[in-house]
């Protein structure tokens, strides 16, 4: 068995895992990284870019077709195997080279196998011919390891082979008919993405479209998913699947109560569905079941929890051993976001120099080494058609948070700009602002477009940025930014 020592160690070279490393080895420290299966984990290929490539060419299509002019030039329908090929390529072929020749241009050493901590600072790498290799961390260990589809226990369901987010994101082919569990953003995007490729789709949405999210945005996105063709039931819950000798998989739906986008309540449809393929998207699972987490008290498969500066606390509510222990990405559940996981594997590494060097640590709110925005100032993108883009707070969740709120909203295609971007452009915009500071803490659009929009909001929320010099910062005419204007006359002066 051969042994290494580094400075540190990370377990999981997805982002979050990478940009740890990198951040360790730029502060002047040694960094090995260790990865099972491709450096880049979830999000490079089953994750954030193919299932952003399978939506892209549709969402261009739908744009050329809002438009006198363009819409003519349009003869064809949407070539889904020119769609798949160009997925393949974002997904890198399912090869890590270019992220393997990253890693060896930035000095991180890399050991590829399933890592497990077992005792403090220490890191067995299992390869996949069984050989074993010894790390020794001088200052920290990191567990990046991300998350897995978390598969619900439904009769007949594991023996049905359903589809995870994974075989969403790599499909070689568009099933004729595509059922769908889950009415969250997984569900949501991949009903879109299918459904413009050709699938016929029904989502069984137990819990409604996109729910944690401003009540009006699921509406409009069920409305687009139902005009697109998706069969969207919304209340209706899974009780059992099968799949039958022909390759049918028949789901059994309980009733369930539909609100819908009225709010009227009623009882929802239980019956079956019949399907090619059954996708389910209920969530996540921490990928910690097999990281050795019982040789430091903690217990396997479960999230990791973490203090302000990210180390991981044990049972007993302190860093585990004297904080060696870091936890930073989907597997601290904090977000479950690429762009957050990266945010917060800055403060790690950042955190990890200074403590290797005796620096004073930036810990206080806002501070260099803490993951403050993690708490109230998530920024998301849903690439639904059409998208939903957000930040902070919803109405809700602000009350809820006990802060004193005024809501004010604006119809986004009333705006000049939006009515030049498409023919009948449909959104809604929403600021969320805490009226003992002034200053906006939510921000929702949905609407064609509007991803790209999202930052100037992201910025007047972490900024803080007080309402009355927001009126300074003037969009330009005639963009759909204009509705920032609209929204602070409507809020007044
Ligand atoms: C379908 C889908 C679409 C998404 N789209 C977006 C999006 O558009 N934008 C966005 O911001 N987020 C998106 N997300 C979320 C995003 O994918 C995750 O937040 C992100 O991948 C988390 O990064 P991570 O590095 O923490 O974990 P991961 O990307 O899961 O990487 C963890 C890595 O650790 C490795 N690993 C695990 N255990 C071990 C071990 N014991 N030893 C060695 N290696 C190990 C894994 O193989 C993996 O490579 C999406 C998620 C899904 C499921
Ligand atoms: N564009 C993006 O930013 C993007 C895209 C995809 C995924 N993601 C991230 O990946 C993570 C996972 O996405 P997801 O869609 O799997 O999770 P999610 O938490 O967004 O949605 C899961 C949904 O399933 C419902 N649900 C839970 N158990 C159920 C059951 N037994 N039957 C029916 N419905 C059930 C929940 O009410 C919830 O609405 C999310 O945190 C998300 O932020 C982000």
């Amino acid at each position: 068995m051969s042994e290494h020592t580094y400075d540190v160690i990370v377990l999981g070279a997805g982002p979050v895992g990478e940009n740890v490393a990198d951040r360790a080895v730029q502060g002047g420290l040694s960094a090995a990284i260790v990865e099972r299966e491709l450096v880049g984990g979830e999000c490079s290929y089953w994750a954030c870019m193919p299932t952003k490539a399978l939506l892209r060419s549709a969402a261009a299509l739908r744009a050329a077709r809002q438009l006198p002019g363009a819409r003519e030039a349009v003869t064809g329908e949407i070539d889904a195997a020119a769609v798949l090929a160009r997925r393949d390529s974002f997904a890198s072929h399912w090869k890590d080279d270019g992220q393997v020749a990253w890693l060896e241009s930035a000095g991180i050493a890399l050991h590829r196998g399933q890592g497990r901590i077992v005792s403090e600072k220490t890191v067995e790498v299992t390869g996949a011919d069984g050989a074993r290799v010894t790390l020794t961390a001088r200052h920290a260990v990191v567990v990046a390891t991300g998350s897995g589809a978390l598969l619900p226990e439904l009769p007949g369901l594991r023996d049905a082979k359903p589809w995870t987010s994974r075989e969403a994101a790599a499909a070689t082919a568009v099933p004729g008919r595509l059922a769908i569990i889950g009415g969250g953003v997984v569900a949501s995007e991949m009903a879109t993405a299918y459904a413009a490729l050709g699938s016929t789709v029904t989502m069984l949405a137990r819990d409604g479209v996109l729910p944690q999210a401003e009540p009006f945005a699921g509406e409009r996105v069920t409305e687009a998913l139902r005009e697109a063709g998706v069969s969207v039931r919304l209340g209706a819950e899974a009780a059992s699947v099968h799949r039958d000798e022909t390759g049918t998989v028949r789901i059994t739906a309980a009733d369930g109560v539909e609100t819908d986008v009225l709010g009227v309540r009623r009882a929802a449809d239980g019956g079956q569905v019949e399907a090619d393929e059954v996708l389910v998207a209920v969530g996540r699972t921490p990928n910690t079941q097999d990281i050795g987490l019982d040789a430091v008290g903690l217990k396997p498969g479960a999230w990791l929890t973490v203090d302000d500066t990210l180390r991981v606390l044990g049972p007993d509510g302190t860093p585990v051993g004297d904080g060696w222990l870091y936890a930073a990405g989907d597997v601290n559940h904090r977000v479950l976001l690429t762009h957050q996981g990266k945010y917060q594997a800055r403060a790690v590494g950042d955190v990890i120099v200074a403590r290797a060097k005796g620096e004073a640590v930036e810990d206080d709110r806002w501070g260099r080494h803490v993951a403050t925005a993690d708490e109230r100032a998530v920024p998301q993108v849903v690439f639904t058609d059409p998208e939903l883009a957000s930040v902070g707070l919803t109405a809700a969740a602000a009350e809820a948070a006990g802060i004193r709120t005024r809501v004010v909203d604006y119809d986004l295609g009333a705006v000049a700009g939006s009515s030049l971007h498409a023919d009948g452009y449909r959104g809604q915009a929403r600021m969320v602002v805490d009226e003992d500071r002034k200053v906006i803490v939510g921000f929702t659009l949905v609407g064609p477009d509007t991803a790209e929009l999202l930052h100037a909001a992201t910025i007047a929320v972490v900024g803080e940025v007080p309402l009355d010099r927001l009126w300074h910062a003037v969009p330009s005419y005639p963009t759909v930014s204009e509705v920032w204007l609209r929204l602070l006359e409507t809020y007044g002066r």
